[in-house]
């Protein structure tokens, strides 16, 4: 039985380790999972010569790593990925519980610093309800760890202060950890902040939201993917969590929005975050190409108004739908021309535009950055030629791109709720 789970361990390390690429960073998370991942990174860096920097979750980690050469650096900026093993792996939500390994609060610190925070577990590790098997661990500081733990019997989480050969297990971070039970029926949502709400409690291992994928190994060496959330998937986690912090008041009425722009604009994640904070559905323009549209931009060929019309209609009939359904949403397309533009209108009604506005140069630059996307570099000069930016009595918002994604929906939203456009 060990060696099964060792092989679904195994496995998902395998997939995982063909994340990483050259000029990464990536975080390595802790626990016998991990430890499976961190040595099949080792053993990429040595025979591809990858040039990556990796930041330990533990001090076991650290040495793991080290030992097999791969270079350390501390936590000090964000993470292109972090791969970590989980203690549950909660089906149809990736909600996760960690920390039995006794690394949960450097765990999160790093899964929360990295653009793609990506699961590796076994079979054994997915469960219908959080809780179901494993304890749930709560770091708390030393001073006060009676109180603190009296608070936490209080919530009916039956705490048991871990122990090390007979003393109290003391973290990498000097802290105890109380082993909780989860009561059947809550809510972990609700667990969280109530752990949250108590000053010695320094970190939960509950993991509600962020993780891009998780990658399930099974004893026979197969694997299967389960992908998060939306947002998540696209590496936004960090962002949007920092948005829902900011509380930022929502129009009253869901708003029905196109953001649009010039490839490498980035008009997928201000799109993907702005709808995730307004609550409504999110649609990708590109995804609406038919596909002989995106054959043409695949050679590098770009799109005359024929191929686009289409395409233009169905934009038209998304926001349409949106419209009878009362929904709100917010649809990403390039929409460069104003009769593109009006031709939408014509078939959608109004909607606010909003149009991501940025220099060449750091559009070029972003381009020249981006790994996997269909649209060449050379099609940019053609889409700034053809750009017609917004004009009067378009109900238009223009940010500009040269802000960090929190930045520029902290702005749309603010323009939102001052209701610099007409109501949809
Ligand atoms: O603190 C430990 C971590 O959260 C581990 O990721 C978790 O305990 C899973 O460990 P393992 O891969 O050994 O089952």
């Amino acid at each position: 039985m060990g060696t099964d789970f060792e092989n679904g361990k195994r496995a998902a390390a395998r997939l995982a380790v063909g994340l990483v690429e050259s000029g990464m960073r990536v975080g390595l998370g802790t626990g016998s999972t991990a430890a499976h991942f961190i040595d099949q990174l080792g053993a990429r860096v040595r025979a591809e010569g990858l040039d990556i920097e990796c930041v330990a979750t533990s001090d076991l980690t650290a040495a793991r790593a080290e030992f097999l050469g791969l270079r350390l650096v501390p936590l000090d900026g964000s993470l292109d990925l972090a791969v970590d093993g989980a203690d549950e792996v909660e089906f149809g939500t990736l909600r996760l519980i960690k920390g039995l390994g006794g690394a949960l609060l450097r765990e999160k610190l790093v899964a929360q610093s990295a653009r793609r925070f990506v699961v590796i577990a076994d079979r054994s590790k997915l469960v219908t309800r959080l809780g179901a098997h494993s304890k749930l661990p709560v770091e708390i500081v030393r001073h006060g760890a009676d109180r603190t733990c009296a608070r936490l019997a209080e919530l009916d989480l039956a705490p048991v202060l871990r122990a090390n050969a007979g003393s109290p297990f003391v973290s990498d971070g000097g802290h105890f950890i109380a082993d909780c039970t989860m009561p059947k029926g809550i809510v972990p949502e609700a667990v969280e902040s109530a752990l949250r709400s108590i000053a010695g409690v320094v970190g939960t291992g509950l993991f509600l939201s962020g993780s891009a994928c998780a990658i399930i190994g099974y004893p026979d060496g197969s694997t299967r993917q389960f992908d998060g959330d939306a947002v998540s998937a696209a590496g936004l986690a960090p962002a949007a969590a920092t948005l829902r912090c900011l509380g930022l008041p929502k129009p009253d009425i869901p708003p029905l929005i196109a953001v649009m722009g010039v490839s490498a604009s980035g008009k997928s994640t201000i799109g993907l975050l702005l709808a995730e904070l307004l609550g409504v559905p999110f649609c990708d323009g590109d995804d609406l190409h038919p596909e002989s549209n995106r054959e043409k931009m695949h050679s590098g060929r770009p799109l005359d108004d024929e191929d686009r019309m289409p395409w233009l209609h169905r934009i038209a009939m998304r926001l349409a739908e949106w419209r009878t359904r009362r929904c709100g949403g917010v649809i990403v397309s390039s929409l460069l021309t104003r009769r593109y533009r009006d031709l939408v209108r014509g078939g959608a009604g109004p909607f606010t535009l909003v149009h991501l506005d940025g220099s060449r140069d750091l559009l070029a630059a972003r381009i020249a950055a981006r790994r996997g996307h269909f649209m060449p570099a050379s099609l940019l000069d053609s889409q700034l030629a053809a750009l017609e930016p917004p004009q009067a009595g378009e109900d238009a918002i223009v940010v500009s791109i040269d802000e960090s994604p929190v930045g520029i929906v902290r702005s749309i939203m603010r323009s939102l709720q001052a209701g610099q456009v007409s109501a949809n």
